[in-house]
């Protein structure tokens, strides 16, 4: 197929001149004449690389502190003159333009200039508009000319100089990355100007503008008939869908969501903790002194659905915490970090999977598609009014000893973290029993109480909304639950209230609810 395009003139107007002495050297020695802009010139001169300055090419000098360099017709009409037709290439001549054959651009840091905490006027200069104007141009005449718009994409041109030009499907590609790279600047320049506008406290905003970027195909989905891959937000924060594998399989899509689940879990302690998830719920969650005793009691918890589980650490993983998981089958396990020798007694286990992800930084704004559209909502934080039990109210009973109510404030975390309904059981800090992701709230209580099995009595119980009728709080008072924390406001509150206080059993309500679907 011979749609090869030979590179003869090239328009280069980089900001990011990393590498561009070098590409110069090579695009000279190919025969390429170099038009360029400004600085992107003075280092190309340097370089001792021959260049026309753009202002040769235009007429006209660079003005307006650079906001004016390339948006002239002569640079224009020679980037998008489709020379497939005879039309076009001869009002060129008539009119004295030369074409482009290639566009090396790329475009002013908006977005980092925003995150580096700059001025609105100092972001709104690093809005680049002649960049994109060139890209969009060139990336529409792909028929044309050729694109790039990253450092990265130097070696492509290189193999491209060595064959003497790209093909058209190649231009194609080069045009399609174009636009995508084009788009989502204007994703970030659109959402920093809304925010901008926005009225006094609106939080959500009229427009959600966002893009993900590809990070690696998935073998299956949630089944395997099934296609997936991962994308990860293009704004540059960074979490479970960037976070580096040092062992085992390639990471599945479940294996993701129960990673993100458990993260989440673990994330929701100061302390250190662990949360073992299955099916995206906690099986076992826990705190300790230390990140092995928090281990060792989370996996106490249920040590039979903890096979298989995937694990948050919200510290890095000691030797001590490597050996007690390696002493169990464990799909993944995601840490902050590792101690000098725990991945060596880690993937001494062939098939774990072992993470290493920045702190989890849950919060703001949180998305969910559902058909036809999305809903937003703000992350449910646990500091919300209601979560410091020294705001909770006393219901029923005496009031609860400083560890009866450390183990209450532990629960009140962890169940924010079960699937509704939730019911969490826990003693000294762990979860001895969960009931979680069932129909109905007295279901959720008797498959807590099921799991906890003796060390149901004794324990402290939260449960993620309020109880709307005795039974369920019944159940747990007949395993011996010792203290229960609840949002409280049920119509039938009374009911609840006297059950418990016949049992002569403390209950907080926290007039907040933690539902999680
Ligand atoms: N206004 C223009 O005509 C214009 N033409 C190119 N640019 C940008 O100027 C930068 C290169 O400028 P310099 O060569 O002076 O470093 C590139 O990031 C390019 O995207 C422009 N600047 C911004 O809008």
């Amino acid at each position: 197929m011979n749609d090869l395009i030979p590179l003869r003139r090239a328009l280069v107007s980089v900001y990011d001149k990393s590498g561009l002495a070098e590409l110069g050297r090579d695009l000279h020695a190919a025969g390429i004449e170099i038009v360029s802009t400004g600085s992107t010139a003075a280092t190309l001169s340097d370089a001792g690389v021959p260049v026309t300055p753009v202002e040769q090419v235009t007429g006209f000098p660079e003005c307006l502190d650079g906001r004016v360099k390339t948006l002239h017709p002569h640079v224009h009409a020679g980037i998008l003159a489709d020379r497939r037709l005879d039309s076009h290439r001869s009002q060129l001549d008539v009119m004295g333009i030369e074409p482009f054959d290639l566009v090396i651009t790329n475009l002013y840091p908006f977005a980092a200039t925003v995150a580096s905490g700059a001025s609105d006027d100092e972001c709104v200069e690093q809005i680049d508009i002649g960049g994109p104007t060139m890209v969009r141009a060139a990336a529409k005449n792909h028929a044309s000319v050729a694109v790039v718009t990253s450092a990265e994409q130097y070696p492509v041109l290189r193999e491209a100089l060595a064959k003497g030009g790209f093909t058209q499907s190649e231009r194609a590609e080069l045009a399609a990355a174009a636009f995508v790279h084009t788009a989502s600047y204007d994703v970030a320049v659109a959402s920093w100007m809304l925010e901008k506008t926005a009225p006094e406290g609106r939080l959500l905003p009229e427009w959600i503008g966002a893009t993900w970027r590809k990070v690696s195909e998935l073998r299956y989905g949630e089944n395997s008939h099934q296609r997936a891959a991962v994308y990860r937000n293009s704004d540059g924060t960074s979490g479970i869908a960037d976070a580096t594998q040092l062992h085992g399989k390639a990471m599945s899509y479940n294996n993701y969501v129960d990673a993100d689940a458990a993260r989440r879990a673990a994330y929701d302690f100061a302390e250190p903790a662990v949360a073992i998830i299955k099916h995206a719920n906690p099986c076992g969650i826990a705190s300790g002194s230390d990140i092995a005793e928090a281990h060792r009691k989370a996996h106490e918890c249920d040590p039979v659905s903890a096979f298989g589980g995937v694990i948050a650490a919200n510290r890095p993983v000691s030797v001590e915490m490597a050996r007690q998981v390696a002493e169990v089958f464990t799909e993944v396990i995601v840490a902050p970090g590792y101690d000098e020798g725990a991945v060596d007694v880690l993937a001494a286990k062939k098939n774990i999977r072992i993470l290493v992800a920045d702190d989890a930084a849950f919060g703001g704004l949180s998305l969910r598609e559902i058909d036809g559209g999305v809903l937003m909502q703000e992350f449910d934080s646990i500091d919300a009014d209601g979560d410091d039990p020294s705001t909770w109210q006393l219901a029923a009973g005496e009031p609860a000893d400083a560890a009866t109510l450390a183990d209450l404030a532990f629960a009140w975390r962890a169940v924010r973290s079960v699937k509704s309904n939730a019911i969490l059981l826990a003693a000294d800090r762990a979860s001895v029993g969960v009931g979680m992701g069932q129909v109905n709230r007295v279901d959720s209580c008797q498959l807590a109480v099921a799991r906890a099995g003796q060390r149901a009595a004794g324990s402290v119980a939260a449960s993620d909304a309020f109880f709307p009728f005795a039974d369920g709080v019944q159940v747990l008072l007949d395993a011996g639950v010792r203290a229960i924390v609840q949002p409280g406001g049920s119509v039938r509150d009374s009911e609840v209230i006297d059950a418990v206080a016949a049992a002569g059993v403390t209950m907080y309500f926290t007039g907040t609810r933690h539902f999680f679907h």
